[in-house]
């Protein structure tokens, strides 16, 4: 008898993100033999999990402590304690207990100093990932695997449109992010549920964060109030249509970014200044898109600069007069000058 239908999709889900990581990683010569005097082989690629101990890490922990062996991959972990609860030492420690009980080595818990910038939420987000670059890095992982589900995808895409943002942001969470590619959440076409069940069904002890649950919370107010109610309005499809909607983003957004790259050249004069007339001339999602790099190359930080900052900017080279000061995150600021848009330190 095969393993249950919920732990079949989960392992099914992490052995094709495996296969990706084995490709991505093969020597470049692969007939090369070792220099001389030298009989040790590479040690294989090395793949860690970043789990929390809620049920969709756990349920990566296990499917990746399955499939990793089998296609000669070493299988980690990394539990990362905020530090934001009485006693989250403790869980941190039961977590790597845990990940260890299912055979995973190297497995670490590393603690975190959270600090206020951009909120709650945003903050522990920096900390965490600060701290998962660091393992991998300090271990020399190919990979560190997440464990954002479908729901996770859902509920970014109804966040991204709540702010009014662009179709970048509508496209969620990719597959493959970070430094060289090093995060994969090979979860986002897996639903909640799935990995809950797969949990269960395997006896897998998992720890629900009270955060989760927390209505202080965006992002828990919409797992819980939101998309239910959405859910209840709309039919059961919603949470996968909308994560199908963050796909089809990500494709229009690739494609705009590759066309502003291509526009930019043109834009610019001898000097390297923007044209006016030219931006002007351009479809606006595609001088948008010049005018963010422009900004973020003059040291505005990409997470604080939103839409409306870009719209600002945008409204010097198509508004009346486009006169004035507009000033951005970063102490960068842009102006027009004659035929020309500076954006500099300001
Ligand atoms: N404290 C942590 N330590 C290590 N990894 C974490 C931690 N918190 C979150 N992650 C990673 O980020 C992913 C998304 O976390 P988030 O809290 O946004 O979602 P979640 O649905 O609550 O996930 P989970 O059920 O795994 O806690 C997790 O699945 C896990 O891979």
């Amino acid at each position: 008898m095969g393993p249950h239908p919920a732990v079949a999709a989960i392992r099914l889900a992490v052995r094709r993100v495996l296969h990706d990581i084995l490709n991505d990683h093969q020597p470049t010569d692969p007939t090369a033999t070792p220099a001389r005097g030298s009989h040790a082989r590479p040690p294989a690629p090395l793949v860690l999990v970043a789990c929390s101990g809620g049920a969709d890490s756990m349920a990566l922990a296990s499917a990746l402590a399955f499939e990793a062996p089998r296609l000669g991959l070493r299988a980690g972990g990394v539990t990362v304690d905020h530090g934001l609860q009485p006693g989250s030492d403790l869980r941190a420690d039961e977590v790597v207990l845990r990940l260890r009980e299912l055979g995973l080595d190297p497995v670490e818990a590393t603690a975190v100093t959270v600090g206020r910038e951009g909120g709650p939420e945003a903050a522990a987000r920096d900390a965490r990932y600060a701290a998962l670059d660091a393992a991998a890095e300090r271990h020399g992982a190919a990979a560190v695997l997440l464990g954002h589900t479908r729901d996770d995808q859902a509920e970014t895409v109804l966040l991204g449109l709540a702010r009014g943002s662009g179709i970048r942001s509508l496209s969620g969470m990719a597959e493959i992010s970070g430094t060289g590619g090093r995060y994969r959440r090979p979860f986002l076409q897996v639903d909640r549920q799935t990995a809950r069940k797969a949990c269960m069904v395997q006896s897998l002890p998992v720890w629900d964060d009270p955060h989760n649950a927390d209505p202080a919370y965006t992002r828990s107010r919409l797992r819980h109030e939101g998309l239910p109610a959405l859910e209840k309005a709309l039919g059961k499809g919603v949470v996968e249509a909308l994560a199908r909607t963050a796909q089809l983003s990500r494709d229009d957004a690739d494609a705009l970014d590759a066309w502003a790259g291509q526009a930019e050249t043109a834009v610019r004069d001898a000097a390297g200044l923007l044209e006016c007339a030219k931006l002007y001339a351009l479809p606006p999602a595609v001088r948008r898109r010049i005018l963010r790099r422009a900004a973020i190359e003059a040291g505005a930080p990409a997470g604080s600069l939103f839409a409306r900052h870009i719209e600002e900017v945008d409204r010097l080279i198509t508004g009346w007069r486009g006169q004035g000061v507009i000033n951005l995150p970063g102490k960068v600021v842009a102006q027009r000058q004659g035929g020309r848009l500076v954006i500099r330190q300001g």
